[in-house]
């Protein structure tokens, strides 16, 4: 046995508990027989499991002892005090929560990443002999929650589980909520920690040989059960083996959802796949218990059916959080979510972060958005129905796993009350995703009428108080009701009829919860008590009496009563088992209540906002006229935003070309080498730019790119588009709004533009300025060549690349060299559209050399005491960078600009590129892209970058 505990220093107590002589803090260390009976069963069920916070009722409290009373002492602050359990073990450590308040305190655990096991007392302490019957009712993990109250109604709360062999993985995941269900395989390790970013999991499955096979491993916990490819900020859950076997798994998937064959959800030959899914399976299996909730049938799905976004993407285009701050406010979910119900809100969430490859499911949902903008009182007349729909997709999980309530069946009965009045209004659309809400399930609309039927219109939180079930349902339950108000009628009667029969006037009937009804006579009067009277209390005034029919009449009320409650809560059972048994059709509703709220959601942002339905192509271009960050502009005080256009990846052949004139239309000249604009001679004025902002409040919203006029045929847009400009001059804002433009646009919705022609990615790479990730101990340099290394890698030509400053964090020609040769790569051998910012002007030869680099500059206004910031995107390179201007306005010593200024001066003077193409680098098929300038003879020649 263990040494007992003794201070804080080992067991983490609090020094006024080590003052309890508390000898064990471990219940492992414990011998169970040394113990009371109570706290043996605790001992024992603890032992059962070990990796979850066992939580064991006693009387009005849940109670935690030993370890486990130290842990949620210290995750919610609770006072932590001490058990006496018998002479040899003396006191231990215990810390409770009342049982009324279990769900706050779980939620705050359980957002911890702990698991709790609720052992609740499974039978009335008062008919109990000897120790109280307790059993573990539900076991609740991050992943498997269900509570209202616990889970955040605009996000999904995925359970995942990971099977990896080699490099191959199979990934399954499903909010037990909502009851979606996918599995994933693929062979490409790098990408499961991608995936996994993307879902950002409450709890992740994973298979081990680890003798301690229940471990949970809270959110950043070591564990070398734990391949390096998993990333750690998740909590995981280390399950064994036998689960997750091919066999097991398959086994258990065709049980479940009664199939002969995994054929026809895709998966049959995908082993990992199903390995992930059947093991998430089991894990819900043994924590539900009698909670089992029914998933929808699991759908298999391909990693390259999607617009691929990595994390760094996704984070540098801010899609769901800031990057500075991770909040919402500030994120393009913020920008774009104008849904009205909470599945909506999730259904937003998961588009934005997978949107689409196929132009023709792309080109549905713009349909359906431009119908509602078309239609504008038919929008906002959805929206209303919209807002009156509640939770469909959760509701229906917990009525299918039993812990709905009355309110959750009304709500529903509500909700499907209103899909018929939907039903009516897009009665005459065109688009898919409307035309979807015309068929009404008729068993949607009979079960909403019999739930309407059987419960009352508000009915109380508990399900065992009664009051729920309607009159008129079930004779015997009216039958039962009539016979207690028979009572209570008696009993409301008896004070009058007593009176009269005795002659006391101040005689009363009252009731307490010690006697139940009682009659009472003030002592004066005592003496006329009726002989039937039977004395059962003295008080200093008055005496209190019952009679045996009073007795009679009160033990019936009651014991009916219970009846009563019972009855209407089998009948109330039923009902939600009945619920249940629709919970696939309900979800299957839900998801084009979703999508059509989604889609409304949108329309109204593009109204409100200026965007336009942008024209998705299968070619390579990528044409946008007037483009704004969609969150910046939201952000700014309406009509600040300057609009820039983007031409990029066109093919010789392209239709279409911004017109000239247009304030920032982008034109590659032929030979890539324009003249730069100097920046104060550039025409607009910032007032002038302010004037053509097309975005305004109340715009009307161009339904084609009507600002793309056929161009001439030849026109050649770059494929890479080197753009500098002074520091905050707008040169990331660019680079992002080209991104978001293109994601948008992937997703379906209308874009911030006055045009677009867009041609599909099939990723969307972003590198922007890294931090040094403190995580892995990697310095800002190396985080961003691994990025970098990443987008070379993956990369192709359907692919938007946004490269903001590579090569800063190292010397500076260390920087330019890989700067240039990470350009050049990108234009001649992966011909990604690319927009390369940096502030290496030196970059700008590379236009001179391959024909489909294009220089662009962000441009400012010069005045005497300080630069204005135009933010207008020009073609040309920036010939300065005002590094230095930056640096005198933000106070560095007049000394110090002015040598500085000297050092400028010397470096520029005694500096030159030598660079020409590299070998090999020849151009492919199309001939469009000649090498302008042969690869310098001399390889020394060839690095001698600013040689003097
Ligand atoms: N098109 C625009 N219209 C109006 N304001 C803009 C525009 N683009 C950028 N801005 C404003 O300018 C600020 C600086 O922009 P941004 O960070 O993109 O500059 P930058 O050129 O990338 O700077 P640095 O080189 O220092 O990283 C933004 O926060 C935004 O408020």
């Amino acid at each position: 046995m263990a040494a007992p505990a003794d201070n804080e220093a080992n067991h983490g107590i609090p020094e006024r508990l080590a003052k309890h002589t508390v000898r064990y803090a471990n219940c492992k260390d414990v011998n169970a027989d040394d113990l009371t009976p109570m706290m043996r069963h605790y001992v024992q069920v603890k032992q059962e499991y070990p990796h979850a916070l066992l939580l064991y009722r006693v009387g009005d409290f849940f109670e935690t002892f030993f370890e486990d009373g130290i842990t949620i002492a210290r995750e919610l602050e609770l006072v932590l005090t001490s058990k006496e359990c018998g002479k040899v073990v003396g006191r231990v450590p215990m810390a409770g929560i009342p049982h009324h308040a279990l769900d706050r305190y779980c939620i705050q655990l359980v957002e911890k990443g702990y698991a709790i096991a609720i052992c609740d007392q499974v039978e009335d302490p008062a008919q109990a002999q000897g120790l109280v019957k307790r059993e573990v009712t539900r076991v609740i993990t991050p992943g498997t929650v269900i509570e209202e109250g616990m889970l955040s109604a605009r996000r999904n709360n995925f359970l995942a589980a990971v099977v990896i062999s080699g490099q191959h993985w199979g990934l399954a995941y499903a909010d037990v909520s909502t009851g979606e269900f996918f599995t994933t395989q693929h062979n490409d390790l790098e990408q499961v920690g991608q995936e996994l970013m993307r879902l950002q999991p409450s709890e992740t499955l994973f298979p081990t040989d680890a003798p301690d096979l229940r471990a949970m491993l809270r959110p950043g916990e070591a564990s070398d059960q734990l391949p390096d490819c998993l990333p750690r900020q998740f909590c995981y859950t280390l399950r064994s083996q036998g689960s997750f076997s091919h066999t097991e798994a398959r086994q258990r998937l065709l049980q479940t959802f009664r199939l002969r064959s995994l054929e026809g959800i895709g998966c049959d030959h995908l082993p990992l796949a199903v390995r992930a899914a059947g093991g998430l399976l089991e894990y819900l299996e043994d924590t539900q218990k009698d909670t089992q909730v029914p998933l929808q049938l699991l759908s298999t799905y391909v990693l390259s059916d999607f617009l691929v976004l990595d994390h760094q993407t996704r984070r540098n285009l801010e899609i769901t959080q800031t990057s500075r701050d991770g909040t919402y406010n500030g994120s393009l979910l913020w920008a774009l979510d104008r849904s009205v119900t909470a599945m909506g809100g999730r259904a937003l969430r998961r588009w934005l972060l997978q949107p689409l490859l196929s132009v023709e499911k792309i080109r549905d949902r713009q349909a359906t958005i431009q119908e509602l903008v078309d239609d504008g009182s038919l929008r906002t007349s959805l929206q209303q129905q919209l807002k009156q729909i509640y939770d469909l997709e959760r509701l229906a999980g917990r009525a299918g796993s039993g812990t709905a309530n009355g309110r959750d069946l009304v709500a529903l009965a509500d909700s499907f009350a209103r899909l018929p009045i939907l039903a009516a209004l897009v009665e005459a659309v065109e688009s898919p995703y409307l035309k979807a809400l015309q068929h009404v399930p008729p068993e949607l609309e009979k079960l909403g009428d019999t739930l309407r039927s059987h419960l009352v219109e508000s009915p109380p939180l508990y399900l065992t108080e009664g009051n729920l079930i309607r009159p008129g349902v079930n004779a015997d339950l009216d039958h039962l009701r009539d016979q207690v108000k028979g009572d209570q009628d008696w009993i409301a009667k008896l004070e009058p009829a007593e009176r009269e029969r005795t002659g006391i006037s101040t005689l009363k009937v009252g009731f307490n919860k010690a006697f139940g009804y009682y009659i009472s006579i003030s002592r004066n009067k005592s003496d006329q008590a009726p002989d039937d009277y039977i004395r059962k209390q003295t008080l200093t005034n008055e005496e209190r009496y019952i009679t045996p029919e009073l007795k009679e009449r009160e033990a019936r009320v009651f014991n009916t009563q219970d009846e009563i409650h019972k009855l209407e809560y089998e009948i109330f059972q039923q009902l939600r088992e009945l619920v249940g048994q629709h919970a696939d059709l309900i979800r299957q509703v839900a998801q084009g209540v979703a999508a059509a709220d989604v889609l409304a959601g949108l329309a109204e942002v593009a109204i409100y906002q200026g965007y336009c339905r942008p024209e998705m192509v299968e070619s390579r271009e990528i044409e946008i006229a007037d483009g704004r960050h969609p969150v910046v502009e939201q952000l700014l005080p309406a009509g600040f935003f300057v609009p820039n256009s983007t031409e990029l990846g066109g093919e010789e052949n392209s239709k279409f070309k911004i017109p000239s004139g247009k304030g920032t239309a982008l034109q590659n000249s032929e030979n890539g080498s324009q003249e730069p604009e100097s920046s104060s001679q550039n025409g607009n004025s910032e007032a002038e730019s302010k004037i053509q902002n097309p975005k305004s409040k109340t715009a009307p919203l161009p339904s084609h790119p009507a600002t793309l006029t056929p161009s001439h045929p030849h026109t050649l847009y770059p494929d890479l588009i080197i753009l500098t400009g002074p520091n905050a001059s707008g040169k990331s804002c660019y680079l992002r709004q080209v991104g978001l433009i293109q994601l948008m646009a992937q997703v379906g919705s209308f874009v911030p533009a006055s045009g677009a022609r867009l041609g599909i990615c099939d990723r969307i790479f972003t590198r922007v300025g890294a931090v040094d990730d403190l995580a892995t101990g990697q310095s800002t340099f190396m985080v961003e060549m691994n990025e970098t290394a990443n987008i070379l890698n993956h990369a192709s030509d359907r692919s938007l690349v946004l490269l903001d400053e590579i090569g800063r964090g190292t010397a500076t020609f260390d920087g330019l060299s890989i700067a240039w040769s990470v350009a050049e790569y990108l234009a001649s051998e992966v011909r990604a559209r690319t927009i390369f910012a940096t502030h290496y002007h030196e970059l700008n030869e590379l236009a001179g050399i391959l024909d489909n680099v294009a220089n662009y500059q962000v441009t400012v206004k010069e005045m005497p005491d300080q630069i204005v910031f135009l933010h207008q995107v020009r073609p040309g390179g920036a010939d300065r960078s005002y590094g230095i201007e930056a640096g005198r306005l933000a106070g560095l010593p007049p000394t110090v600009i002015q040598r500085a200024r000297e050092v400028m001066t010397q470096i520029e003077k005694h500096s030159k590129i030598a660079v020409g193409l590299r070998q090999g680098a020849e151009f492919n098929g199309n001939g469009r892209r000649r090498k302008r300038r042969s690869v310098q003879e001399d390889p020394a020649e060839q690095l001698d970058i600013f040689s003097s």
